[in-house]
Formats: C-alpha cells, structure tokens, sequence
C-alpha cells in the first residue's frame, strides 16, 4: 500500500491520541510471563512482533517464522535454548537472515545450550534444541546489540545456577538492559548491574500472583513530538498512558525536543506536547543516540522540516537494524533536498532551505522509515511507500494520523 500524505489544516483543537504498549516492554513481559504464569499483563502492544512474540511462545511448531521481529528473534533464540526437551527452528525474513546474532549464540553455547546454524554462519535461520541450561559465568561483546544481553538476563533467574554476565567493551543501549532488569525487580528477581557485571540469582520462590501494565510505546511517540516541532507555536497534542518514570530510554525525548521548542507535561497518565516556540533557524542540533538509536530518524527529520543542521553520534546499531537505517536517511533526505553525510555511526545534515515536492519516501521494511518521514507533510505534500510496514510496531499510525488533521489517501 502507497499513500499520499497531505495536512492542509493547521491543527488547533486539543488533540488525544493513545498509543498501543511498548513493544520493548511487552515482548521482555511476555517472555518472563511464559516462565512465570502467574503474572497477567495489561495494555501489551498489538504491534506485529508482539503479536509474533505471543504466536511463537504459543506455538507446537518446530518451524517458527519470527518475520522482521529483531527482540523477538533474539530473546526467542535464549528462551528456547533453556527449554528442556524443546527443539525449534527460529527463521525470519529476508532481513532478519542478515541481522547478526553470533553473539548470542556463542554465549548461550559457551553455556552449554545447543544450536545450529541452518543456513549462514552468524545468522538466522537457527535450530535450537533445548536443554537444561547449568553454567552460569558468560563473557559477551556488549557494542554491537543490547538485545543480546537482555535475551541472556530474561532467562537468568529460571537457570539453575542463574547467571553471572561479563560485558565486554563499550556497552551500547543501555536504557533497554536497565528496562529489562527493572521488568525482573518488579517480580522480585535479584539482578545486579556493576560496572561491566550484571548477575541474576536464580527464582526459586514462585513469582507472587500479579498484574502488570506496560505504559504506551514512547518510540511511537516520537513522531508526534515531530509533528508538534514541525507546527506552529501554540499547538499541543495528548498522548496516553505514559509516566514520568519510564523504563523506557526514548522517554528522552521529552528532554530532547525542548531544543525544538517543544515542551512536555505529565498529567493523569498522558503527556501534553505544546510547541512554545520557535527555533533559531542557526541552531545546531548536536546529539549522542548511542542511548535511545530508535528516535535517530525521528529527529533526523524534524531537522530537516525545520530546516536545521545536526550532528548524530552513537548510531553504530543502526546499520543492522530492520535496514541500514544511516544509508536509507542519506538517499530518502537526499531525495527531498537534504544534505546528509553519513559513517558506520554518526549523520551530519546540513541546513537546508527548501524541501522538494511529491517525493515518494522509500520505506525499506522499515516502520520508523514510514513514521519518521510521515510528519514532514506539515512541510510538503509527500508519498510514502509500503505504508503498511509501521504494523512492526504502530498498526493504528495513519488512521492515528488522520485523527489529528492529516489527509491519508491511499494511491
Ligand atoms: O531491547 C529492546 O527492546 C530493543 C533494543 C534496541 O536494540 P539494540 O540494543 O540492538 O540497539 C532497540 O533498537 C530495539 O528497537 C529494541
Ligand atoms: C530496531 C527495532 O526493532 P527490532 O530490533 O526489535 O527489530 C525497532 O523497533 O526500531
């Protein structure tokens, strides 16, 4: 599906808008309530890879299709080697097949879990079969995915012995392995994070019978906070259910688009975004993402829209992402006028003073290509292809979208 998009009217009516769950947070809940029964969730994301999350944990398959789904593939690929007498395949798609997961699977084997490569070295599709997991001490490269080290820590406390972790180098999204630890306090597993360490005791209580809610996806917010910076001042959108302690790392953004003149309130389980101010078309946006890679695009196009320069740093993870999320920003900005100069972990866009007309926005498999590009038609009448790719992880994005004033046509 290819659509135009096109907002005509400037958007001055109180707007509220709710946002599905966190897919981080879903999909590490979901897995801990396949250990753990007794927990029961509440607002868990109805994107797609949370769908394929519940779909494989579910499964009497041998052969589970995980699709695009990375957290879903990686913390999959650690729960089923733990299950004793278990043997699954975990494939995905075309991408998934190039997105790294050695790592993983080195550490899981260096613990004595069993699995095999079906096709490429180094790459899904893998065979698993399960096996009662009783080393405990693993060293891990800790530059390259977080979602490795959250996989290994979600099964941690249902491990004999549990597990002591040893990161190796720089650790990269940080955010998401706190999340994933804060999600194993919140049923009283014992994890520690020291320095390089992270050790998890194992649970050999059962987990009291509880309820858990996931506060709304804050990637998916991203994009709103776009529209309001890329909008006249005075204009103000609600989003809910959000808290102003998140486990989630991208709730930065409430920090971030201060700088676009942006401002946030908590009130009642939503946040207020209110655009108060113009910003300086000289103003430099100078960012470390190495924290929150998932809002590089987001931001990336707000500067665009405004017309602003920026420099991004901290996005190594991006290159194996659902695609070279760096290459595909440098030939879609490029595409609508943008100079945009990219390495293996930074972009550097240059100020720019016009924006082309009727592009069509190339979305390479990519929900946050689709979401991160959509608010620019506050600027320019754009196109965006493979629309319904933003079902990764934000199904109700355009009919979201169109609540708040903007014209979706499909074409
Ligand atoms: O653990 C998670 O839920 C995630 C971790 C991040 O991946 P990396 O650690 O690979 O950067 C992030 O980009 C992804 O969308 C979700
Ligand atoms: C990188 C992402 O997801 P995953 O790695 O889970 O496919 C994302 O949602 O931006």
């Amino acid at each position: 599906m290819n659509i135009t998009l096109e907002q005509s009217e400037i958007i001055q009516k109180p707007l509220h808008v709710t946002i599905t769950g966190s897919k981080s947070e879903s999909n590490r809940l979901l897995v801990l309530q396949a250990l753990f029964p007794n927990i029961a969730l509440e607002n868990v994301s109805n994107s797609d890879d949370s769908d394929v999350m519940q779909m494989a944990l579910k499964s009497e398959e041998t052969l589970i299709d995980i699709h695009h789904a990375g957290t879903t593939m990686r913390f999959l690929t650690a729960y089923f080697s733990s299950r004793e007498g278990k043997s699954v395949t975990l494939t995905g798609s075309k991408r998934m097949k190039e997105r790294p997961i050695k790592i993983l699977v080195d550490a899981l084997r260096d613990l004595g879990a069993d699995i095999s490569y079906v096709e490429n070295e180094g790459f899904p599709p893998i065979k698993i079969s399960g096996k009662a997991i009783t080393k405990n001490e693993v060293t891990l490269k800790a530059n390259v995915s977080s979602q490795y080290i959250s996989a290994l820590l979600l099964i941690g406390s249902s491990l004999k012995h549990g597990l002591k972790l040893t990161l190796d180098g720089e650790i990269t999204s940080v955010p998401y392995i706190k999340m994933t630890l804060n999600l194993l306090h919140q049923l009283h597993i014992d994890a520690e994070f020291k320095g390089q360490t992270i050790t998890v005791q194992p649970k050999t209580e059962a987990v009291a019978q509880q309820t858990l809610t996931v506060e709304s996806d804050w990637s998916s917010a991203s994009y709103f906070y776009s529209i309001v910076a890329l909008s006249p001042v005075g204009t103000v959108i609600t989003l809910s259910s959000y808290k102003e302690t998140s486990l989630q790392g991208d709730s930065v953004l409430a920090k971030i688009y201060k700088q676009f003149g942006v401002e946030t309130t908590f009130k009642d389980n939503a946040i207020t975004l209110q655009k108060v101010s113009d910003v300086s078309k000289d103003t430099l946006i100078i960012l470390d993402l190495i924290h929150a890679p998932d809002i590089a695009q987001t931001i990336a196009v707000s500067c665009f829209g405004l017309g602003l320069g920026c420099d991004l740093s901290g996005l190594h993870t991006l290159k194996i992402k659902e695609t070279d999320r760096l290459e595909a920003l440098k030939t879609e900005l490029g595409k609508l006028g943008g100079e945009v100069i990219v390495t293996d972990k930074t972009l550097k866009l240059l100020p720019s003073t016009q924006i082309h007309e009727n592009v069509a926005i190339d979305t390479y498999n990519d929900h946050r290509m689709a979401m991160a590009f959509a608010p620019l038609a506050l600027c320019t009448k754009l196109r965006v292809n493979d629309a319904e790719v933003v079902s990764k992880s934000y199904p109700e994005f355009w009919s979201d979208l169109e609540q708040i004033g903007f014209k979706v046509k499909k074409v």
